[in-house]
This record gives C-alpha cells, structure tokens and sequence, in this order.
C-alpha cells in the first residue's frame, strides 16, 4: 500500500519523493510506505485550499451538512474494512478499533445536523425597528495536527465542524498512521466533497507540521498531541496572533471510597488503564484508594489482570494489544525502572514481553504498582502505555487533593454509592471530564472533551464546543427606521 499527499482533490506524492515505510507494531511488519513532505508541498496544500474555501463558504450550511451525511454513510459501509485496517497500523484491538470508526460516523451525523443548526442569537436591540443579531462565520483555512493513538476519531473531530462550518483543512496526521488519513480522504472525495476543501499532507512535525503553524493564511491550528509540542506550537501561534486549540495530554485517576462497588472499580480500571495498551490521554493512570479497601482492590485487580491476554490485536479474545513502536516500548520500561528506584512496590508486570508469541511486534506486560505516593515520577507523568499505580488515602478531601495535584486534567472518576461524595467530586476535581461509577474513558461525541491545567488551553474538540474553535462570531445590526439612529449616545 502506497500512501499519497491528496491535495486540491488530487493524489500526489510528495515534491521530496521521499517515502518511509509504515510499520505493524503487532509483529513489527511493513504494511506500506507513505510519501514524506516538506514545505513546498504544505504550500501547495494551503493555496488550494484558500482558493476552494471561499465557494464552499458561500455553500449554504445545511448543503454543506448533505456531504457530511454522506461521509457518515460510507464510514458504516467501510467500517469493518477500516477497522482492521486501524488495528494493524495502530496495534488497538479490533473491538476497541471499530469503536473508534463508530465515533467518526457518529460525529458525521452529529456535525451534519449542526449543519441545520449553527446556532446564532437574535436579540432585541436597545433603538427602535432596529434589529440585532450574531451569527457563526467561517474563519478560512484551518490546520490540524493530530496523533497516531486515534488516528480516524480525532481526525472526524476536528475535520466535520471545520468543514460544516464553512472553512477548508489542512490535514497533518501522525506519520504512524497514515493510512486513516487515505480512507478518510477517499471517502470525503467519494462523496463529492468539492476539490480543495480537504487536504491531507503527510510527513514529519518538525517540517510539515511547523510549515503549517507558521503558514500565514492558516488562520486557526487545532492540535492533539503531546504537551511538550503543543506548547511549542503555541508559543508560534502566539507570535503571529494566530488561534489555537490544543487537546494535550492527561494523568488520569479512579477514586475508589470504601462505600464503593470493589467489582464494577476493577471491571473499570482494567478497561481505563490497559485498553489501547493504556495509550489513552484518558487512560486511568492512578488509581486512588480509600486505605479501608486497598488491600481488596489490589487482590481483584490482579485476579483481572491474570485472565487478560496480550497479543495481536486481529485476533479473537486479546484485550491488550502491542504498543505504537520500540521508541515507546523503551520509554515505559524507564518509567517502570524510575518507580522502582523512587520505592514503589511492583505488583504485577514491568517487563517486555519477548516469548515467540510476540516476536517483531512492541508488547508490554501491563503493569501495577502500589505504594505509590503522590510525589514519585509515575504518579505526576504522563506514561503512555499500560502502566498504572495504587496511591492510598483516608478521606475524599484527601483523594480530591491528590487528584487534582497533577500538571495535568482531563479525566477523573469516582466510585462511590454515596451521592454526596459523588456531587462534591463532580464540583471539586479539576478536570474537563467527570465519570461517576465508570472508568475514565469512553467519551461521547457529543460532548465537549479537553481538560484544564498542562491538558489544554480552555478549547474543546467535540460537541457544540468544537464549533467555537472553528468559527468567529460576527455581530450585524439591521436599522430599519429609515432615520439615523446613534446607540451609546445620551439624550
Ligand atoms: N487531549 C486529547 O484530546 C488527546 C487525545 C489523544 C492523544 N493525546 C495526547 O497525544 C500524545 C500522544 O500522541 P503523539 O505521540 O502522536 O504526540 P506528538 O505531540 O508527538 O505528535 C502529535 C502530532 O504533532 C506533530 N508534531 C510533532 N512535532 C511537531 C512540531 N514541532 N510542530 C507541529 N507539529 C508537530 C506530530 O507529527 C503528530 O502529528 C499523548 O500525550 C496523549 O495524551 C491527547
Ligand atoms: O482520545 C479519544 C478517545 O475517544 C477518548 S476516550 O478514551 O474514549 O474517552
């Protein structure tokens, strides 16, 4: 399978010529190669569409919606093929990969009724027969940036309100998964999405996606991705004035009080903290516990983790599948060494997983530490992979304090069947997102998602929020008196 940029409607490789081969992390395996750009093709891409987005403005929004319909429709036809498709160039399990293209059809349906909507406000206006209103407008050529760990979700979240709205993308995905890019691409142009509109350029983050910050006539860069880039990306953005919204990354916690259900807890935790390899900016990375209950929690988890089986994605009954690549495989055995070092107690897993079985492809045992205390390295720092740690506490102060003590806050949970407890955690944890008796995954399309602190910069993907990132508001007053009418002047 071979790759291309699609730009202005056309497949193209890049100027370069340049191609890297893309790698299955389950046995370690060339499935194709993608075409490797730089500046000149982001340029390419940018031009086209700053030409194609003035006619698709001028498209009124519900027939803008009709072609988002469309693409929602052919996402179900091809969702089993891009389900596979997604599992064997991003390692998740086919069961969690299917429920990633789930999201993206959803989100087409959702965006395509916004089409209908694009709410503005009428309001009365302070003179007489005068009337006034505001309304969402296009903002132009807009530039995403996104990572491998959801390579058609993320894509869907920024892409359909973008496009619904009335702007046209740029499209940099992570150069480990581009072969989401090339179906969601061939699907948008099956749908007669006009040329131009949608652009994909594949390549590297320090030359196509900083050529695309950079780019003058980009005039908003969403980003997901990791912290560390976000806030380079946004110091760029900051420098020429330029909007941006950055989804980063989380350090996510269960809270589990002693009233709380031990079995639903650890049914939610082996999901939050192991499903996608833990490779979730909401994976369930801590896991905060009333002291009353430890030692039973830490019993039924391991019990959950032994009947977990590791393996190829493809095949049926493994819930853990491989990680992204070696450089990642390597950098979760550093932090599973720093914990030890820092005095935690491993109970289960820290090692990489080599026996025939796994031969080629990047597996890590998931991995639980207890003893952990809220200073040590694992407890503060975004891990990435399957790797999670017990921290006691006496009271839900105590566990709201430790939950919000991160850099981070995008996701937390609270087990309890005290509804008092619940609401104080739903008021007081510092997070875009709250689960009451549920895990710290598994977001709606529907709502808004991003977080506070380190995790982002007040925007949210999904939901009518995504629409804020993608549009500007425009105030437009109408005097129909027939005489001049001055406001802000006292008579
Ligand atoms: N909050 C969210 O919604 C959310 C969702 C999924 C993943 N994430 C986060 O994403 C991270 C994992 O993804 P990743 O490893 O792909 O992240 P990353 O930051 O390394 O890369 C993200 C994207 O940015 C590009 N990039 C890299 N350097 C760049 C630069 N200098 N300028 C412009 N673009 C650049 C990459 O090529 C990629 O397309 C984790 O931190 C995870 O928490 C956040
Ligand atoms: O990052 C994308 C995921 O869909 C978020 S969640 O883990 O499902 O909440």
């Amino acid at each position: 399978m071979k790759v291309l940029n699609y730009i202005d409607g056309r497949w193209m490789p890049s100027v370069s010529e340049q191609f890297v081969p893309i790698i299955n992390p389950a046995n370690g395996q060339s499935i194709g190669e993608v075409t490797v750009s730089n500046e000149q093709d982001v340029e390419q891409a940018v031009s086209a569409a700053k030409r194609a987005q003035k006619a698709w403005a001028l498209v009124p929004a519900p027939k803008r919606a009709e072609v988002l319909y469309k693409v929602g429709m052919l996402l179900q036809e091809r969702k089993e093929q891009m389900a596979r498709l997604l599992t064997m160039e991003m390692g998740k399990v086919i069961e969690e990969a299917r429920g990633e293209v789930q999201e993206g059809i959803d989100m087409a349906f959702y965006m395509a009724g916004e089409g209908r909507r694009l709410f503005g406000d009428t309001t009365p206006s302070e003179l007489p027969n005068k009337f006034a209103m505001s309304v969402r407008a296009p903002i132009g050529v807009v530039g995403l940036i996104t990572p491998w760990n959801f390579p058609i979700a993320i894509a869907t979240w920024k892409s359909f309100p973008a496009i619904v709205a009335g702007n046209a993308v740029v499209w940099k995905p992570a150069l480990e998964t581009p072969i989401m890019a090339q179906q969601l691409a061939q699907i948008f142009e099956q749908a007669g999405l006009p040329n131009g509109v949608f652009n994909v350029v594949h390549g590297r983050g320090s030359v196509v996606g900083e050529a695309l910050v950079e780019h003058r006539d980009v005039k908003v860069i969403s980003f997901t991705g990791s912290n560390g880039v976000g806030r380079r990306i946004a110091e760029t953005c900051g420098r020429h004035l330029k909007k941006v919204s950055l989804e980063m990354g989380g350090k996510n916690a269960v809270i589990v009080m002693d009233d709380a259900d031990i079995d639903l807890a650890v049914e939610a935790i082996i999901w939050s903290a192991f499903g996608t390899s833990g490779q979730r900016c909401t994976a369930c990375s801590r896991i905060i516990v009333h002291e009353r209950v430890k030692q039973q929690l830490e019993e039924r988890l391991l019990a959950a983790m032994n009947i977990l089986t590791v393996g190829n994605g493809l095949e049926e009954g493994v819930k853990v599948g491989p990680v992204i690549n070696q450089g990642a495989l390597q950098k979760i055995h550093h932090y599973v060494q720093i914990g030890k070092n820092e005095g935690a107690t491993l109970l289960a897993g820290g090692y990489v997983l080599q026996d025939e079985q796994y031969k080629g492809g990047f597996y890590y045992a998931p991995t639980l530490f207890t003893n952990v205390t809220p200073t040590m390295t694992i407890a503060r720092e975004e891990i990435f992979g399957p790797v999670t740690s017990i921290i006691s506490v006496r009271s839900l102060e105590e566990a709201i304090e430790v939950n919000n003590s991160v850099d981070y806050g995008l996701s937390s949970a609270i087990f309890t069947r005290d509804i008092h407890r619940a609401f104080t955690a739903m008021r007081d944890f510092d997070t875009g997102i709250v689960y009451v008796n549920a895990g710290t995954t598994g977001a709606e399309i529907h709502l808004p998602f991003g977080g506070t602190k380190g995790t982002g910069n007040g925007h949210r993907d999904s939901g009518v929020a995504a629409l804020d990132v993608f549009t500007e508001w425009k105030s437009i007053y109408v005097d129909y008196s027939g005489k001049l009418q001055r406001a802000q002047i006292d008579v």
